[in-house]
């Protein structure tokens, strides 16, 4: 990765080349082509620091020569208006003449002060040195700059700042003194060392720690929050990354202010031009201030966090890069029925919300599409896997389907197959173009079973109410490896995640910030019928309005028959003889209805009290979709 190291002799560098002690290091050579841009950049930043020069310099100049001036006038005025007795005055019910005596005293008490002071001034001009009255008249300016500066102070709003100065960049050993603090190192403490200087960098500075012989940097990780104490920092702002070339350097990265605080608006926004999806979802920005972008044509994604962490903001951050690259074909399913992918039914192929039905038999034609691919693939006789040449050659596209609050679904009389079926498109799609994007608000074992959650590669913990949750997305182990996304501040930090991408070390960040209360959504999804317009790619007509599957509601009232009322165990042997295969049982039952706010109760049936079902409320749920 290649950026602008500010504090470092003002030179676009190669992310390595800010740890220069690194052994075996050689630096990237510039790119065939590269050399202009590099030239350019080092231009921009030479004209910037330049720049910033001037208007130090301009500053500088104002100061001196304004302060001692106008300090001076206000303080002449000052003692003007204090003769004048202007503090006295009809005003304030005095009389002419008492505050004519209060001028007449306060006259003589100025020349007694002025005029010693001349006296002493002309004295030393005649009889000791010419430069004399030069003196005199400074200590006057001097007292009137005092006076002017002080004035100046109090009146700014942040407190004062100079330049180079309060950058924060401790001392390397204070850094080392931290780390020892910190224990990120155990035993031989004495030799922990910094394998790099301390640098500054725009927004915070690095290091690279070198832990005492035989240690392992990969056990510091999780430790953020201890170094961060011993800095006196906040946690958020500590970053550590393993350096693969040496399992004993720790690269650490502090910033100067918590990263993730900030709101990153989408790169999405205002864009017209399509993008490449294959080249990565732009996702967030992690704790060094630098994107991060997901590559989904390698994998299925699995995104879990509580309710508000940021979820469907992530999601819609990949709905909108899809739906910008022109040619992937969009399939959403929302299980939460709140209508969340509204904006985009105009360029989606599907739309549709609670149709367990629906996405079993979506999920069955990916499955067709997939086994399509790959036979198109073997008689092609090359990559085994899907390209963007080799879309364009077969004339295929991506499929990208997303199952929002998957618990729905999974959950649903046709759960079973469901998740068979995500099972086989998660872990076998991706090379055929058909990818799959879960979003779930639980992270237990009915929202997301144990297999399906096996298969999804990519793994974004949002906020989750504790550790267990965290790890449950994130894969056992997660918490003990430092990657804890209970930790994330809850109201401060929507949409802080932490992304765990197979094959690499999760990485924390904040997704890009899409707000679905403003025009944000419905612009993108502008640009995209307009791009998809143009290119041909529209679906055949706008996304189906959305479809509720009532059909397990029905199947109860079907099996309840005339009955007003009915108690469960009845209802279950009734459902059981009607569809033997579904396995049902009180528990089923009230998970299969739970969505549609029907809970049992206890019921009087024949005189008899027990837990069971009415009528009106499976009706209820019925009219209210
Ligand atoms: N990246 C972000 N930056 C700033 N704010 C964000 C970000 N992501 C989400 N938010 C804020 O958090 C709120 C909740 O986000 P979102 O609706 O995506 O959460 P969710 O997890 O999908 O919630 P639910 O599970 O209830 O649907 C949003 O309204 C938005 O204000």
């Amino acid at each position: 990765m290649t950026q602008i190291a500010e504090g470092h002799e003002g030179t676009l560098l190669p992310f390595p080349e800010r740890v220069p002690e690194l052994p075996g290091y050689v630096p990237d050579p510039v790119p065939e082509g590269e050399g202009f841009r590099v030239r350019l950049a080092r231009f921009a930043q030479g004209v910037k620091h330049r720049r910033h020069l001037l208007k130090y310099a301009v500053k500088a100049t104002y100061l001196t020569v304004s302060a001692p001036v106008v300090g001076t006038a206000r303080l002449a005025g000052t003692g003007w208006r204090w003769i004048r007795a202007d503090d006295y005055g009809s005003a304030r019910g005095d009389s002419p003449a008492f505050v004519e005596a209060v001028r007449t005293r306060r006259r003589r008490q100025a020349w007694m002060i002025a005029g010693p002071y001349l006296g002493v001034t002309a004295g030393a001009w005649l009889l000791w040195d010419g430069a004399a009255p030069v003196l005199s008249l400074s200590l006057v300016l001097g007292t009137g700059t005092a006076v002017e500066v002080k004035r100046r102070l109090a009146d700014r709003t942040t407190p004062l700042r100079f330049p180079g100065l309060g950058k924060k960049t401790p001392a390397d050993n204070a850094v080392v003194r931290a780390a020892i603090s910190a224990k990120l190192a155990t035993g031989s403490v004495e030799e922990m060392r910094l394998a790099s200087p301390v640098i500054t960098e725009a927004s915070g500075w690095s290091t690279v720690l070198q832990l005492p012989p035989g240690q392992r940097a990969r056990k510091a990780i999780g430790k953020e929050a201890d170094f961060a104490s011993a800095l006196g920092v906040g946690e958020t702002q500590v970053v550590f990354d393993l350096l693969p070339e040496h399992a004993g350097r720790l690269a650490v990265y502090v910033a100067k202010a918590d990263p993730f605080l900030k709101i990153y608006p989408s790169p999405l926004i205002g864009r017209t031009d399509p993008m490449d999806f294959w080249a990565g979802i732009p996702a967030g920005v992690n704790g060094r201030g630098k994107p991060e972008t997901l590559r989904l044509v390698d994998a299925s994604l699995l995104v879990a966090g509580e309710p508000r962490a940021g979820k469907s903001a992530a999601v819609n951050g990949i709905i909108g890069c899809a739906a910008l690259a022109v040619t992937p074909r969009i399939h959403l399913w929302d299980g939460k029925g709140a209508g969340d992918h509204r904006p985009w039914r105009k360029i989606a192929h599907t739309a549709e919300k609670r149709n367990a039905s629906g996405l079993l038999a979506h999920l069955k034609r990916m499955q067709a599409q997939m086994e399509r691919v790959f036979d198109m693939l073997d008689e092609a006789g090359g990559s085994a896997k899907l390209t963007p040449a080799l879309c364009r050659q077969l004339g295929v596209d991506i499929e990208l389907t997303v199952v929002d609050e998957t618990r729905y679904y999974v959950t649903s009389p046709q759960g079973e197959e469901i998740v068979d079926a995500m099972v086989d498109i998660a872990s076998r799609g991706p090379a055929a173009g058909v990818l799959l994007v879960l979003a779930s608000q639980r992270m237990t074992t009915d929202a997301i079973p144990g297999p399906l959650k096996g298969v999804c590669s990519l793994r974004w913990a949002m906020r989750c109410p504790d550790s267990t949750a965290s790890n449950a997305v994130l894969g056992q182990g997660a918490v003990g490896r430092g990657f804890d996304a209970s930790e994330i501040p809850r109201r401060t930090h929507r949409g802080v995640g932490i992304l765990d991408a197979d094959g690499s070390e999760p990485v924390k960040l904040r997704s890009y910030f899409l707000d679905d209360s403003g025009p944000d959504l419905t612009d993108i999804a502008e640009a995209a019928y307009v791009l998809r317009q143009a290119a041909g790619t529209l679906p055949a007509g706008p996304a189906p309005v959305d479809q509720v599957d009532d059909a397990p509601v029905r199947d109860v009232l079907a099996a309840m028959g005339e009955a007003e009322r009915m108690h469960t165990a009845e209802l279950v042997a009734r459902l059981a003889e009607r569809q033997p295969s579904m396995g049902w049982d009180a528990s089923k039952l009230a998970a299969v209805l739970r969505p549609y706010g029907v809970t049992p109760g206890d019921l009087k049936v024949g005189g008899i009290n027990k837990n069971g079902y009415r009528r009106e409320d499976l009706l209820a749920a019925l009219g209210g979709f």
